[in-house]
């Protein structure tokens, strides 16, 4: 059985990018990762700003200026201003070439046409030059960005209105199980509610991956393979759920097997999660989630949305880690690594009861996951423990 850090690298050394690329308009384009420079197609800001409301002026030795006019925002005249003259103007306003600073009205007396200015003015003061920002023909943006509203705002605020970006995987779930029942039906014993298929969507969806598939199949050798066949020709990502321990009636591995799917592990040393299979047939990326519900939600974490993340083009991801004082015991048992589900504030983390990978209840009031390492038995209390925090918000 390989380690944590084995898997993990395993992970990292054979995910790439998707090599498809897209044509995205701006406004439909968060989340995604640019494929290629984005250059600025004017200069930022394109003319001189004033950057307050007050008075460009053309300075000169004395303190009082005579006011020739005014320029709003949006004005296209340009007024000459000789030394010693200046006009009114705004925030946002075109500067005139021949204004070399800008005073803010605050500091200034205003008597009738002329203005006496009430301190030291710098050249250039309050002035926004052109292409401050950016300038016409450089990068406004490298490859492998991803895009947030700011990114969005600015690459708009240049004119674009479309960039090419990597395309989000396709993803299909697929979840086995006879004792398998949709919530909303009449509950018979032996059956459960199956809840990983949208416990694993809700998840995607929060990190904006949308093109998801569902499908369902029996704990039966045929049908899992014939399904599984479907769904790798057709995604980039295959999710399954349970079906990939020991038991007799788990086919998930065999049927793998027998589709050729390139095993690059299976089973890690971990807890929970530790039937989890990674894989490869051509450029679909299979992952067989164990299907314990807190096992399956923590190898998506840790594994599954480090994959989508490259595959998109964001080859730098990683879940947030901090240090944190521990103010729980916990004794493991067993010489697997854990993923402790926890409750972190202010450099502060408890850890939670109930860690079984059966239970999603604590995993439901839980913000981060506390790592003990393999070769880590206890965690007293004031112990500095690593704590990866859970994206949830
Ligand atoms: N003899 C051994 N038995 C088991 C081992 C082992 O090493 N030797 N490993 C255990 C561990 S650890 C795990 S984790 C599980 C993983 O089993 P599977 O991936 O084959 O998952 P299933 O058996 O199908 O299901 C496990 C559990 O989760 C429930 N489940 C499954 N799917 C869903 C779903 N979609 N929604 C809600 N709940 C689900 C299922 O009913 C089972 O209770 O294997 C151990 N066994
Ligand atoms: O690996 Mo399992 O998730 O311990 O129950």
């Amino acid at each position: 059985m390989i380690s944590v850090n084995t898997a993990l690298s395993l992970l990292n050394n054979n995910i790439d990018s998707l090599n498809t690329i897209e044509s995205k308009q701006l406004v439909h384009s968060l989340g995604h990762v640019l494929s290629e420079d984005v250059f600025s197609p004017i200069n930022m800001p394109p003319f001189s700003q004033s950057a307050m409301d007050g008075y460009a002026i053309n300075l000169h030795e004395s303190k009082v200026y005579n006011v020739i006019g005014e320029v709003k925002a949006g004005d296209q005249h340009q007024l000459k201003l000789k030394e010693g003259e200046a006009i009114r103007i705004f925030t946002g306003s075109p500067v005139p070439e021949s204004a070399n600073a800008i005073v803010i009205q605050e500091k200034v007396m205003v008597n009738n046409k002329t203005i006496k200015i009430e301190e030291v003015i710098d050249l250039g003061a309050n002035i926004r030059n052109i292409g401050e920002q950016v300038k016409n023909g450089d990068i406004a943006l490298k490859k492998g960005t991803k895009l947030s509203p700011a990114s969005v705002g600015f690459l708009i605020s240049l004119g674009i209105t479309e960039v090419k970006v990597y395309c989000k995987p396709n993803i299909a779930i697929v979840v086995t199980g006879n004792e398998l029942i949709d919530a909303g039906q009449q509950l018979t014993h032996g059956k459960i509610y199956e809840s990983n298929s949208n416990m694993l969507k809700t998840a995607l969806e929060k990190f904006g991956y949308s093109k998801i598939t569902i499908h369902k199949v029996d704990d039966n050798f045929n049908t899992t393979y014939n399904k599984l066949n479907e769904v790798i020709n057709k995604n980039d990502m295959v999710l399954v759920s349970g079906g990939i321990s020991v038991g007799d009636y788990d086919f998930v591995g065999d049927a793998l097997q027998k589709l050729d799917v390139e095993q690059l592990f299976y089973k890690v040393n971990q807890k929970p999660g530790k039937p989890l299979f990674f894989g490869k047939k051509d450029k679909t990326t299979v992952f067989a989630l164990p299907g314990n519900p807190a096992a399956s939600l923590t190898c998506f974490y840790i594994y599954v949305l480090t994959a989508l993340q490259i595959m998109s083009g964001h080859l730098e991801f990683s879940l947030n880690k901090v240090e944190a004082f521990s103010v729980s015991n916990f004794k493991k048992t067993g010489d697997r690594a854990q993923f402790l589900k926890a409750i972190y504030k202010n450099g502060i983390v408890e850890i939670l009861e109930s860690q079984n990978s059966s239970m999603l209840h604590t995993f439901a009031i839980s913000n981060a996951l506390v790592y003990l390492p393999e070769d880590q038995n206890e965690i007293k209390i004031k112990d500095k423990v690593e704590t990866i925090l859970l994206p949830l918000n």
